[in-house]
């Protein structure tokens, strides 16, 4: 693995492998400040308006001629990249629960009605898709082991010694399924459990890292959590969704692929009807 992150970042020259020091320090404000701001995120909201309509025209052709439609393959020709591992997730987990589904639909419905698409600027004030989000996020973190830590210097944490220089490697996924944290359904898909919290997806509540923590937390959150909002509410906004072939919601095979993502380890593949009088 470290040969692999060697030759894959130019011996370790990006932003990601590189170790803890002034280049990353530079690299990393260089990647906030120049790439990834809020006003760079602002700037190209058209481009993603753009993408997300040329997606709906696709399946609303799809939609019309009754087609079964592979996700994934659709989220990359609009090249949404890694961000359609989490919409592919959490529309499985949708499929997988009609009760919840319905209620993101009617979340939507309330605010943009039946004769209007989603608008990214108007995602604001939209509980329950936060909450989808960060249940989808917490049982299907897309970097499921973080980055690997260097321990600077010797420390204790919770009685077990931590030598200098040890590899450190947080198991997020294994995190956000433990009972401990989540009592005894932490396995279940239930966006209803963040109702009452305030736990959010920053990395300031451990039990929840699907971006990390820290100083080398991902700088992506914001520009990733836009596309995943704004795609996920359009997709749900504008379709009704069914699985193919009578396969029954409590039937959709949920295997992933463990690795340095987490991607489904079949493509989800299911029939959109479009609902919408625009
Ligand atoms: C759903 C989407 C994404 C998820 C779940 C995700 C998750 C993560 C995680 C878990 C880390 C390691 C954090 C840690 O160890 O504390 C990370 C680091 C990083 N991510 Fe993301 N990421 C996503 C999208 C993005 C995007 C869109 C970008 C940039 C365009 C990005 C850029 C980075 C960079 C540069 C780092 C390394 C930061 C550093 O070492 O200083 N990520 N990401």
């Amino acid at each position: 693995m470290l040969q692999a992150s060697l030759y894959m970042s130019y011996g370790n020259k990006g932003v990601v492998f590189s170790e803890y020091g002034p280049y990353w320090r530079s690299v990393r404000k260089l990647c906030t400040l120049q790439l990834l701001s809020a006003s760079k995120i602002e700037y190209f909201a058209p481009m993603r308006r753009e993408e997300v309509g040329l997606l709906v025209d696709s399946l609303k052709k799809a939609a019309a001629a009754r087609d079964v439609v592979d996700i994934i393959l659709d989220m990359i020709v609009a090249s949404f990249d890694t961000s359609a591992t989490t919409i592919e997730w959490t529309l499985s987990e949708l499929l997988r629960h009609p009760a919840a589904m319905k209620r993101l639909q009617d979340e939507l419905q309330t605010v943009f009605g039946l004769d209007k698409m989603v608008e990214e600027k108007d995602l604001f004030n939209l509980p329950y898709l936060d909450m989808v989000i960060k249940e989808s996020l917490r049982l299907y973190p897309v970097g499921p082991l973080l980055l690997p830590r260097n321990c600077m210097e010797e420390t204790i944490i919770d009685g077990y010694r931590v030598p200098k220089n040890a590899r450190i490697i947080v198991n997020a996924w294994a995190i956000g399924r433990d009972p401990n944290a989540w009592s005894d359904n932490a396995e279940e898909f239930l966006p209803e459990r963040f109702a009452d919290t305030s736990i959010d997806l920053r990395g300031h509540d451990f039990q929840l890292l699907p971006f990390g923590s820290g100083r080398r937390g991902c700088p992506g959150m914001q520009l990733r959590l836009t596309i995943a909002r704004f795609v996920l509410a359009q997709l749900v906004h504008c379709f009704n969704w069914e699985l193919p072939d009578g396969v029954l919601p409590n039937e959709l095979d949920m295997s992933e692929i463990f690795g340095l993502s987490m991607p489904r380890a079949n493509h989800l593949v299911a029939v959109p009807k479009y609902r919408l009088r625009v």
